[in-house]
């Protein structure tokens, strides 16, 4: 019988199943005080109102005119282009990929619920001119979304876009989404009269999939966001049970911690659905940048998907070092299936596999994995979702902002900021002469020249 919810199932982590590998009651015992610790720091962040996150779920004055937006601009646009990076485009793109239509590209617009959402992302020139040379830029809407209202890479954007539609028409067809107050493109929204609306400043943008930065492309792509809001305030209450054992993000967040100490810091997020697929990079985003930034504890986040992987990764996860942990995702009612006719059934290798399906095969793979890594003492936890539907995937990912927020204070790092990728920024901006960025210059002039005896030409 299928579950009505997500399930956490952590019993391949445990030493009764795997061996000395596993983790024992002891583990979880010397865990305990810092849990309690941990659950104190994010209740008193939650009542100061820093926990931006948390209330996210059913705040409709931030979903309301959110998805209100969304929808006039599903109604009105041919393509919704999502001028964003990292967080400010991670979400979206996972959850439309998750639930959006994958081949509605191909189908006529009457017969599409929604926009065609783009993702550019990245900054790479090759990319976004062959989509701004593919598109129709009379009937597309740009979404110019960064919670800073600096990023270079999106202002970048933004500039080539402007060009290429004008000033009369930017204003017509662009939406910014950014800090209510602060940040050179709130200053552009108030000085040339822009529609916007606000990330609210005690959300960070890996953490604002629930705010208008997310909901926006997502309704506009037709995707039922009201659900997804829905399955993730359903997990919050899960989130809110003070104890390890009773609490499904402490208890994920927790056994990442207990293994981390034992030197398995590799994470691997392992979705067995293809639409699960961009769900990896958003959590790669959201476990480096909230843990990474110690220089004696942290851990590697790494994607993989089923059963894609286990032609490609899962070797190095079956027999190389022991320093991985693996989450599942498995999906237990596709939401289409396909019979495996019979054919050949004289031949062992087809005759077993007729009169399945795809859906049976994909998770007996899931199952097959995880019983095999077991055997060879490898943890993993089973994250099992009922279905790929909006509820299921907005517990999905609160399950990981919670998770998250409650690690960090087991890592005892800030899982909030990011200070590590200023340096980067700084001298980038040096490199293309940014005013004010003078002693960033200098700080690369001083720099070794490269080695020519390491330089190969
Ligand atoms: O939304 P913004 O301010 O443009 O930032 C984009 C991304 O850049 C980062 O600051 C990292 O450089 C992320 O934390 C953030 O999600």
């Amino acid at each position: 019988m299928p579950s009505s919810r997500l399930v956490l199932d952590a019993s391949l982590a445990l030493e009764g199943q795997i061996g000395v590998h596993g983790l024992s009651a002891g583990d979880f015992t010397s865990l305990e005080e810092a849990a309690e610790s941990a659950h104190r720091k994010l209740w008193e962040l939650r009542g100061s109102g820093a926990l931006g996150f948390w209330s996210l779920p059913d705040d409709a004055a931030i979903r309301d005119p959110a998805l209100e937006l969304g929808e006039e601009l599903a109604r009105r646009f041919e393509n919704v282009v999502v001028l964003g990076i990292g967080g400010s485009s991670l979400g979206a793109k996972a959850v439309i990929s998750a639930l959006g239509d994958r081949f509605g590209d191909l189908l006529p617009r009457s017969r599409r619920s929604g926009a065609r959402v783009f993702f550019p992302d990245n900054s790479d020139p090759a990319t976004f001119t062959a989509l701004l040379e593919r598109l129709d830029l009379g009937s597309t809407c740009f979404l110019v979304i960064t919670k800073s209202g600096s990023t270079a890479e999106t202002l970048s954007q933004l500039l080539v876009v402007r060009e290429r539609l004008g000033s009369s028409k930017l204003i017509q067809q662009t939406v910014a989404i950014t800090d209510p107050e602060e940040g050179p493109l709130r200053r552009i929204v108030r000085e040339e009269g822009w529609r916007s609306l606000p990330i609210p400043p005690s959300v960070g943008g890996r953490f604002s999939v629930l705010t208008a930065a997310g909901l926006v492309p997502i309704a506009a792509a037709g995707v039922d966001a009201r659900s997804l809001c829905k399955g993730a305030a359903e997990m919050r209450e899960r989130c809110e049970a003070p104890s390890l054992r009773k609490n499904p993000a402490y208890l994920l967040g927790g056994i990442h911690r207990l293994f981390d100490r034992r030197g398995r810091n590799i994470h691997v997020l392992f979705p067995y659905a293809d639409a699960l697929r961009d769900v990896g990079d958003w959590f790669v985003q959201l476990w480096a940048e909230s843990l990474g930034k110690s220089e004696t504890v942290g851990p590697t986040p790494l994607r993989a998907v089923g059963a894609t992987d286990q032609h490609s990764l899962l070797q190095l996860l079956a027999q190389g070092p022991q320093d991985k942990l693996v989450s599942f995702i498995g999906v237990e009612e596709p939401a289409t299936d396909l019979e495996i006719p019979r054919a050949w059934t004289e031949h062992e290798a087809f005759a077993y596999l007729g009169g399945k399906t795809l859906g049976r095969l994909l998770d007996a793979e899931r199952q097959g994995t995880a019983a095999a890594l077991a055997e060879g003492g490898r943890p993993s936890v089973t994250i099992r979702l009922p279905r790929v539907d909006a509820r299921s995937v907005g517990e999905l990912l609160f399950l990981w902002e919670a998770a998250t927020a409650f690690a960090g204070f087991l890592y005892g790092v800030d899982p909030f900021n990011q200070p590590g990728v200023e340096a980067s920024k700084q001298l980038t901006q040096a490199l293309l002469g940014r005013p004010g960025s003078e002693a960033h210059a200098k700080r690369l002039a001083a720099r070794p020249s490269p080695d020519p005896a390491f330089v190969l030409d």
